[in-house]
């Protein structure tokens, strides 16, 4: 039994493993050193970890019971946690726990890969290659929108990273005096939009789908059969309004949040 944890710039998203089958995945919030500290202690069943609980956002509850019920522990040892992070001050954090074993770009199985790539786009590509097939290119609408393709030989070809969803509509926020926070509701705004939260998301929304259209445009001319796989915290918002504007481009691509996972069940570990 294991654990995989990526480090994202909002939060955790983990999954557990027994052997190579996968068993479920949750997200929660970042979480602090003295947890991390706890998670060292094995606490036995019935003494429920509910701190760790307490500081997440759980979706898949019954695996989480099974796992925090023995203190992330199995058999008297530590879970082995498989840790693929982009935050060097979590990474920092989770080096005190007892069988932390970090994913570094040298051990991902892929052509071409530059020192800073982050280490969470170089297992997306390769999880969606595993998974579905190279080519392949990765939309990741995280806090970070990212492109990020492969070609069949297992090359990293490039991609190309932009402010996402959330962060767009952060910074006009907080660099403008007149601007507020809003969220983005799911229905799809007008593109000429008569008040001010509508023009936000007109902007946003229309021109992030455009750029996402003719990025899967260009990949298409040079890849004509590639997959192409969307993944990140934004999927299911982005595919639908993609429906909406360019069902065509829709119809052309997959979603899977578990990309990164099945990047890591690839790299060499037991
Ligand atoms: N509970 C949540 N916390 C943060 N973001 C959320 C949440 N629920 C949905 N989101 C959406 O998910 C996006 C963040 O995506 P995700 O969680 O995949 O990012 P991340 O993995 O933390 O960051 P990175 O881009 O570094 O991988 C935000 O733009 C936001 O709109
Ligand atoms: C782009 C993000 C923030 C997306 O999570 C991450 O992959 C990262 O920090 N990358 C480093 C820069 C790069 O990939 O070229
Ligand atoms: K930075």
């Amino acid at each position: 039994m294991w654990l995989a944890l990526t480090i994202g710039n909002s939060r955790l998203h983990w999954a557990w493993f027994k052997g190579k089958t996968f068993c479920g995945a949750w997200d929660t919030e970042y979480l602090s050193a003295a947890i991390v500290e706890q998670m060292n202690q094995p606490c036995g069943r019935g003494k429920f970890n509910s701190e760790i609980l307490a500081a997440s956002l759980i979706q898949e509850l019954d695996a989480v019971e099974e796992i925090v019920g023995d203190g992330f522990h199995h058999r008297d040892r530590p879970l082995p946690l498989y840790l693929a992070s982009v935050v060097p001050q979590q990474t920092a954090i989770w080096q005190n726990y007892h069988d932390v074993r970090t994913i570094a770009l040298d051990q991902i199985p892929l052509q071409g890969l530059y020192p800073t790539l982050g280490i969470d786009r170089a297992l997306a590509v390769l999880g969606a290659g595993e998974v579905y097939g190279f080519p392949a290119l990765v939309i990741d609408a995280g806090t970070a929108l990212t492109f990020t393709g492969a070609d069949a030989a297992r090359r990293l070809v490039g991609g190309a990273i932009l402010p996402g969803l959330r962060l767009q509509l952060q910074s006009l926020a907080q660099g403008t005096a007149a601007l507020p926070e809003i969220e983005l509701a799911g229905a799809l705004p007008p593109r000429w939009a008569l008040n001010t939260s509508l023009a936000i998301q007109s902007g946003i929304i229309y021109t992030v789908l455009a750029g996402i259209a003719d990025f899967i445009d260009a990949w298409r001319q040079e890849f004509p059969q590639s997959r192409i796989v969307l993944t990140g915290g934004d999927r299911t918002l982005l595919l639908n309004y993609l429906q909406a504007v360019f069902p065509q481009v829709a119809a052309k691509i997959n979603t899977d949040p578990h990309l990164i996972f099945w990047g890591i069940l690839n790299t060499p570990q037991p």
